[in-house]
Parts: C-alpha cells; sequence; structure tokens
C-alpha cells in the first residue's frame, strides 16, 4: 500500500498519514520525516496507544482516525460474544494517550455508538473508513472556503503557519496547509513562511517536507523570527490548525500559536483558524477548561541526544497554548468561515 496515494487514482502527492489494509493500520512514522519515509503496521490496540502517545501519529484529526482504527483493532480482539467490555477498556486506553485535541475523543465516543448499534467486527471497521474518508473531503472543503477568505492582495501571498496542520496532522490534504494547497493550486500563493516549531519541529520536519513534496515555495523560520517579518509586511495572512475550539471561540493550538497571534494583531494581519466542525467543543464554554497537555522536558532539553542545557537546569515543556478568540480573524471550517462569536449559533442551525 503506497502512503502518498489511496488505492484510488490519486497523484503520488497525496500523502496519506493512516491507511487501513483490512488487517492492520499502516501509519507513516512521523518521527523520522524527513529524513526517512517509514511505515509502521500497527496491529494491536496497544500499539495504536503507543503510536499516538509517542507522536507516530499526531495532528488532532489524524489522531481522531488513528484512534478509530484502535477501536477496530480492540474490537477485533475482544471476546466475539461479548466485546462491549473489552471496547470500554480500548476507549479508556485510547483516550489517555493525549489530553487536548478533541478529535480523538470524539472519534472514540462515534465508534463506541457505532458498537452499540451493531459490535460486528464489520460495521466497526465500516465506521473508521468512514471517518477516514470524511475527514479527507472535510479538508478538501476546508481548504476551498479558506482560499476564498484570503485576503485579495495585488501580488501573490505570503502565507505564515505554525507547527503543522497539513496531510500528515489529517487524513490527508490538511486543514491549514489544506488552504495552502487550495491558494497554490489557485496560482494565488508566493511562498509559506513556516516556523519550524520549537521542541517537536513540526514545522521544520513535516510541514517543508509536505509543501517540498508539492514544489509550493517553503521557507523555514526560527519561531522568533515571525515577528520580524510582520514588522517588514512580508506576511499577508497567517493560517494555523487547531486541537480544540471552545464554544467562545478560544483556540487551543501548538504551543506558540498564542504569540503568534498577538502578533498578527499588533500588526493587523488576518490570523485563521483552519479546523472542521469535529475540532469544536460546545460542551467546553470558553478556553479557561481545556486540558494543556504537558509532554517530556526531554523533547526540551536535547535536539537530537544533543544537551541544550546544563545539569541541574529545570525544563518546562506545555503541548498547547489558548489563543483568546478576539485575536482571531476567523475560524475556517467545511461549512464556511465564521467569526469566533458566531460558532455556537451556525452549529446549532
Ligand atoms: C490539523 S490540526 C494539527 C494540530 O495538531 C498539532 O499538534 P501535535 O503535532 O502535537 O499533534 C498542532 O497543534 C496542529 O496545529
Amino acid at each position: 500500500m503506497d502512503l502518498l496515494s489511496m488505492t484510488s487514482a490519486r497523484t503520488r502527492s497525496e500523502i496519506r498519514p493512516v491507511l487501513w489494509d483490512g488487517q492492520s493500520c499502516l501509519l507513516i512514522d512521523q518521527t523520522a520525516l524527513p529524513g526517512s519515509l517509514r511505515t509502521v503496521a500497527i496491529e494491536t490496540s496497544e500499539q495504536m496507544a503507543t503510536a499516538i502517545r509517542t507522536m507516530i501519529v499526531r495532528g488532532a484529526p489524524a489522531i481522531g482516525v488513528a484512534a478509530a482504527f484502535g477501536m477496530v483493532l480492540g474490537r477485533r480482539e475482544a471476546d466475539p460474544a461479548q466485546p462491549l467490555p473489552h471496547l470500554q477498556k480500548v476507549a479508556s486506553l485510547l483516550r489517555s494517550t493525549r489530553p487536548t485535541a478533541v478529535n480523538l475523543f470524539w472519534a472514540i465516543d462515534r465508534m463506541l455508538a457505532a458498537a452499540h448499534l451493531d459490535s460486528s467486527v464489520a460495521h466497526l471497521e465500516g465506521e473508521a473508513i468512514a471517518i477516514l474518508e470524511a475527514d479527507i473531503a472535510t479538508c478538501r472543503a476546508i481548504g476551498d472556503h479558506g482560499l476564498a477568505a484570503l485576503p485579495a492582495t495585488p501580488h501573490r501571498l505570503r502565507l505564515l503557519t505554525h507547527c503543522n496542520a497539513g496531510a500528515l496532522a489529517t487524513a490527508g490534504y490538511g486543514t491549514a496547509l489544506g488552504v495552502v494547497r487550495s491558494a497554490h493550486r489557485a496560482h494565488r500563493l508566493e511562498r509559506v513562511w513556516a516556523d519550524e516549531t520549537r521542541p517537536r519541529l513540526q514545522g521544520a520536519r513535516l510541514t517543508a517536507w509536505e509543501l517540498v513534496q508539492e514544489g509550493i515555495p517553503v521557507t523555514v523560520i526560527a519561531d522568533t523570527v515571525a515577528a520580524h517579518l510582520l514588522g517588514k509586511g512580508q506576511i499577508d495572512a497567517v493560517v494555523v490548525g487547531a486541537d480544540r475550539i471552545a464554544a467562545n471561540g478560544d483556540v487551543a493550538n501548538k504551543i506558540g500559536t498564542r504569540g503568534v497571534a498577538i502578533l498578527a494583531h499588533y500588526h493587523g494581519v488576518p490570523f485563521f483558524v483552519v479546523a472542521p466542525w469535529s475540532t469544536i467543543d460546545l460542551d467546553l464554554a470558553d478556553g479557561s477548561g481545556i486540558a494543556i497537555e504537558e509532554r517530556s522536558p526531554e523533547e526540551v532539553r536535547t535536539i537530537d541526544g544533543v544537551v541544550l542545557a546544563p545539569e541541574g537546569t529545570d525544563f518546562y515543556n506545555p503541548a498547547f497554548d489558548v489563543t483568546p478568540a478576539a485575536l482571531i480573524s476567523g475560524i475556517v471550517t467545511e461549512t464556511g468561515v465564521f467569526a469566533p462569536a458566531q460558532l455556537g449559533a451556525a452549529l446549532r442551525r
């Protein structure tokens, strides 16, 4: 199975980080990129939990899709006569992997609901495949809505992005990078400025890899450079992904996003959050209640095994931060672009 394209006649540039071959879930190992394009075959629910926790697969929609197949693998492990107790245990295991991205919990809940209707392997497999395929279609719609929302400029657009909200973070095409792909295909894009995004470097390692694959001009910058470029008028808009959006439009996303939003606001540059409805958590009134994952200090202390600070130094490694709704120009979804304050009404239509 070619992870760079589905079985259907798609171009090689269609990156698919999560695929199902009927027996196992094939993941692009994102910890190995950009050096090597490695596939990991996940055959048990435990292996899937580990893959999510160690960020072999990462990105809010992608870990939701992966967890859905983790539930299929869990169903195959269960007592066929009474599968639901084991499925509940697998659901708890998968929920425990990462706390911030709501897509993980949304997908697990959807698979459990499907199992209560029909707990057959075939039904759960069909549900997980439906989640995967819907996400790709959703990202394509998001890309086109986002393109329409970008500022009209006499020149081609210079877009800044943070972390990786690309095909690798979804089932394919990407959210923020979906907008980038749509802009590129419409010949409206000059370049993407990609924050390297310390400490896991998703921008340098993953966003750059995706865009280079497709011949989309990308320049990686240290996270500290964005202010300089905004001050020089080198950025026309910012597009970022999201891991959880509260009902009032506050957004949890990769650490550093809040700072970029503040900079963009100061410089009068539009700041778009790009995410499917499955990332919106209407049960959460505002961002103050969003659980922020804290990852190992080792991720900050070292790069490729090289220690960056003296013994005795403490390290703090929150993986996400919350951007207030007031700093967000628009939330780009598969059904259109909404002001943060419009979200609740728009979803309840
Ligand atoms: C398409 S949303 C991707 C979202 O997830 C990333 O976090 P991580 O790499 O830790 O899974 C980052 O927040 C992206 O914006």
